[in-house]
């Protein structure tokens, strides 16, 4: 198949250059800029939430500062107020501090004041009076401490709630220590609530360290003391003290739900190191949002660090960026992969196109291939007639040139006017077939053509016409060819017996029109099967040809010669008006076969035996004519051959019979009908019977004996030979055992094989089985085989006779003389005797020979060495003429014809005794003959 008719190869899925690389790209940028769009969409919301927790942190540090702020403005009013309670009763005993400290339900309402506490102020030389006054109200353990003062002494008098660490700060002098010392002093100067730095209090020292301040306000003689500092200083009288720890402070002052928010203090804006005070467990490196504010407690800057903790609720939508980066990034992704699949929807849209496009190609050029390769010839016409394209087989057919035939009006130049009807019944629509014997077109090449005229129509409408065109002239021939062999004989070119049933059927009808008779001839050539085993079938085949040649030179040309197979023809003569016709037919192919032959160098005669039948006389139809003339010319044959027979009522009985036979013959075997007889050989020269032949019989239950020449042809054509000869086989060498047993028999018994058994390849075996069944060694028995069933297959056949050999039995060449052969091969086989024809025997009687063939194979056996026997031997003359040829032995009727086997009983006897005398005591002369009478029916 040529490369263009091959179907489309498998291409890779790979997009065609002609997908543009932006087309390709677009998907990634799409991606690019979806993710670019994400993360800005997702960075807004970023900082739209952080905005907006930012405000909401700021305004919640806001609230938180101003609570803190309020708190420690609400603990200087405290202080205020004690400062002013001690102003307006500078007398005022400590049982009645208390009582006021105790109204103002410190613990409740003010969480972190430890006490409030006044101070007095009182010059160093003074301190007894203070010591003596305070004992005079109860307070009897008072006294300053520590002793060793500065000339200003700020002596802590009241402390209230009572408490026993508030009592223990009882007579402390605040001038003793330096920071406090500082914030008495600018209390006292500034007249405004004044804060220490943070400080552990004197109650907190033993029990652990925690943030605390002082808040001082300073009491006056009087409220004019408060104008300026130097008159504060004059009219200073004492100090209001309230410490506070920071922590309850703070603690108290947030509500639960904002302590999310981590409050660090410090008492200075520049030390943020060690916090006074931090409500989170840790102080976060970078926490989220933070701030400074700064806060004026007592005169005092404390720097207040606001910061989220990480539990913080800072209000917003946090989940909004992860939303917006979700949304984005699934977004982003999907167009990605809708853009990719277009593209690649696109691009596969393109390879298909591409393809489709090289298979409307491929298929255009398939197309033209085709047509212009196709062997039949196409034309295509318009529908005026005109020949629009051809290929070149069309042209070829035509005989014309493609140029000479495009634009040629095919009707008008078509040869044949079939042609034409056809085309125009195909531009009406119509298509046709038809053979013609011209051109084409004229002008063109003669042939016989095949034409197919095909109408080719789209929605309805012709569009033109298609003229395949075959040359049909060969197939015509190889169909003519095929016909004659059908009909012919192949070997002689005589009709065979197909066409001769023909013939005879129409002879038969114009006989039966005509009122005459028609003449059926069988010719069977006599022994030509001898020739041709003998000659080679090359040779038989030429001699066939010849008789061919000259049965058909001798009948009229009304008559038919055929032939029906093998060597047998058939004469159908017609116009037949009296059997003599007929005869005289026959009488002619007798005298025409009758001059010698001379094939390949060698002249012979054949002579033809012929039954006639005749219609209506025999029978009516072909077969049953031939059937009546296959009758008569067996009987010609058993007349005597070289002559012609008509067929008679008799004979068609006796045909009959010949089935009969065969039918009987199956069962005869297994029935039992057959049996031996044996007839004896003996010396020519002393009478000693020197070896037996055995021959078979058939005791028909009603026809009584048969004679094998009856009943052995009808066995050789349906095999049943070969089953008959083996039980001759194993019957012969039974009787071999008895009479071995009975009389120490030690001479050979001959048993004959036909060619059928010869050629079975299985006799070898058969003998060694018999010979061993009946525990004989060999050379008892010998085979007799023709010398027509030698030359069948001289290779196998010598093959066979020297597997005999091996086994020991004896071989003897039967109707030896008769045969067409040379005798060159006679030294090749392992032959242990020649048995002459009794034919010769029976000629020398008659005179008819000079006994120069018995004398030839006297000869021939004594040069090769094998011994010579002559059959049919039934006159004392024919006998000395053998004993003067020097043949060694003989048999037939002379000496006995083939008895049973117990009839031999006495004669086997005696030969055993004749074997027990001394040679002195043997008779010199041959016993006279004693035929011995069969039994039963002589055979
Ligand atoms: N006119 C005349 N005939 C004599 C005389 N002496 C013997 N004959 C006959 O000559 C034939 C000799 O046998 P054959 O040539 O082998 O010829 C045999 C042999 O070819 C064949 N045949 C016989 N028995 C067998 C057998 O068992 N197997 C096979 N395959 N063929 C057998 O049948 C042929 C005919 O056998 P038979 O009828 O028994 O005929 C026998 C025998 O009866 C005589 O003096 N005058």
């Amino acid at each position: 198949m040529s490369a263009a008719l091959q179907g489309p190869r498998a291409e890779p899925l790979t997009p065609p250059s002609s997908v543009p690389t932006l087309a390709r790209r677009a998907p990634w940028l799409a991606l690019a800029v979806g993710l670019g769009l994400t993360l800005f969409a997702w960075d807004q919301s970023v900082h739209a939430l952080k905005s907006e927790q930012q405000h909401r942190f700021s305004l919640r540090v806001g609230a938180l500062h101003s609570q803190l702020a309020d708190r420690l403005a609400v603990y200087e009013q405290v202080a205020r107020g004690a400062a002013s309670v001690v102003t307006a009763f500078p007398a005022i005993h400590s049982a009645e501090w208390r009582h006021f400290v105790d109204g103002l339900r410190i613990p409740e309402r003010y969480p972190g004041i430890i006490a409030v506490a006044y101070a007095r102020a009182t010059p160093a030389n003074r301190g007894q009076d203070l010591v003596a006054a305070m004992r005079a109200d109860g307070a009897d353990n008072f006294r300053i401490w520590p002793e060793s003062a500065g000339a200003e002494r700020v002596v802590n008098i009241f402390a209230a709630p009572a408490s026993e660490g508030n009592n223990r700060a009882l007579g402390f002098d605040m001038m003793s220590e330096a920071i406090r010392r500082n914030a008495i002093e600018r209390a006292r100067d500034s007249g405004e609530p004044t804060a220490t730095r943070a400080i552990t209090l004197k109650i907190d020292e033993t029990s652990g360290a925690q943030p605390a301040f002082i808040l001082y306000q300073a009491t006056y003689r009087d409220d004019r003391a408060a104008a300026t500092p130097s008159a504060r200083r004059a009219g200073f009288t004492g100090v209001v003290l309230t410490p506070v720890r920071i922590a309850p402070l703070i603690d108290g002052l947030f509500t639960d739900d904002q302590r999310d928010v981590g409050v660090e203090i410090y008492d200075t804006p520049a030390a943020t190191e060690f916090p006074l005070y931090r409500n989170g467990p840790q102080r976060q490196d970078a926490p989220q949002f933070s701030a400074m504010q700064s806060l004026m407690v007592g005169g005092q800057a404390w720097a207040v660090r606001y910061a989220n903790l990480a539990n913080a609720d800072l209000g917003g939508q946090p989940w909004v960026p992860s939303a917006v980066l979700v949304a984005g990034l699934t977004l982003s992704l999907a167009l990605f992969q809708m853009m990719r699949s277009m593209t690649a929807t696109r691009a596969r849209a393109l390879i298909l196109a591409d393809r489709i496009t090289a298979s409307l190609r491929r298929q255009e050029v398939e197309r033209h291939q085709l047509f212009t390769q196709a062997p039949l010839g196409i034309a295509l016409i318009d529908h005026d007639g005109l020949i629009m394209d051809c290929n070149p087989a069309f042209a070829q057919a035509a005989g014309l040139s493609r140029a000479e035939l495009i634009g040629a009006d095919m009707r008008l130049r078509a040869a044949d006017q079939s042609a034409v009807v056809a085309l125009d019944a195909a531009l009406q629509g119509d298509s046709g077939k038809l053979e013609i014997d011209q051109p084409l077109l004229m002008g063109g090449r003669r042939g016989h053509f095949s034409l197919h005229v095909q109408p080719v129509t789209s929605d309805r409408e012709f569009l033109f016409a298609l003229v395949f065109v075959e040359d049909v002239g060969d197939k015509r021939r190889a169909e003519q060819h095929i016909q004659y062999l059908a009909h012919f004989d192949a070997l002689t070119g005589l009709p065979n017996r197909v066409l001769l049933f023909d013939r005879i059927a129409q002879a038969l009808k114009e006989a039966r029109r005509d009122g005459d008779k028609v003449a059926v001839l069988f010719i069977d050539l006599d022994r030509f099967k001898v020739i041709n085993d003998s000659l080679g079938h090359s040779f038989g085949d030429e001699v066939l040809r010849s008789v061919a040649r000259r049965l058909q030179a001798g009948v009229r040309e009304s008559d038919t010669v055929g032939r029906l197979g093998g060597d047998e023809f058939l004469i159908v003569a017609r116009q037949v008006k009296d059997p003599s016709d007929a005869a005289q037919v026959a009488e002619k192919v007798v005298a025409h076969l009758a001059s010698p032959f001379n094939v390949g160098g060698q002249s012979f005669v054949v002579t033809p035996s012929v039954g006639i039948s005749l219609f209506p006389d025999d029978a009516e139809d072909a077969e049953g004519l031939i059937r009546c003339a296959d009758i008569a010319m067996y009987n010609a044959k058993e007349s005597g051959r070289n002559g012609y027979r008509f067929v008679t009522r008799e004979m068609g009985t006796k045909s009959r019979d010949r089935m009969d036979l065969e039918g009987n013959l199956r069962h005869a075997i297994a029935q039992g009908e057959l049996f031996l007889v044996y007839q004896p050989q003996v010396d020519t020269a002393n009478g000693h019977i020197v070896g037996m032949e055995a021959l078979i019989r058939w005791r028909h239950p009603h026809e009584g004996l048969i004679l094998p020449g009856r009943f052995l042809p009808v066995a050789e054509e349906t095999g049943l030979v070969v089953a008959m000869g083996d039980w001759v086989l194993n019957e012969a060498c039974a009787q071999i055992r008895r009479w071995k047993d009975m009389f120490g028999l030690d001479i050979p018994v001959a048993v004959n094989v036909s060619g059928a058994q010869f050629r079975d390849g299985q006799l070898p075996i058969k003998v060694a089985r018999a010979l061993d069944a009946n525990g004989l060694t060999g050379p008892e028995l010998e085979i007799e085989v023709t010398e027509s069933t030698l030359i069948e297959d001289i290779d196998g056949a010598t093959a066979t006779l020297n597997a005999l050999k091996e086994r020991g039995v004896l071989i003897a060449l039967d109707d030896f003389g008769t045969g067409y052969s040379s005798l060159s091969y006679l030294h090749r086989l392992p032959i242990d005797k020649l048995k002459i024809d009794r034919s010769f025997i029976h000629d020398l009687s008659i005179g008819v020979s000079n006994a120069s063939v018995p004398r030839a194979i006297v000869g021939l056996g004594r040069s090769l060495g094998l011994s010579v026997i002559a059959e049919g031997v039934e006159t004392e003359e024919q006998l000395q003429l053998l004993r003067d040829l020097t043949c060694e032995s003989y048999q037939g009727f002379l000496f006995s014809r083939p008895v049973p086997a117990e009839q031999l009983d006495p004669l086997l006897a005696k030969l055993t005794a004749l074997r027990a005398l001394p040679i002195s005591a043997m008779p010199v002369s041959p016993p006279p003959a004693q035929p011995t009478a069969p039994a039963s029916p002589a055979p």
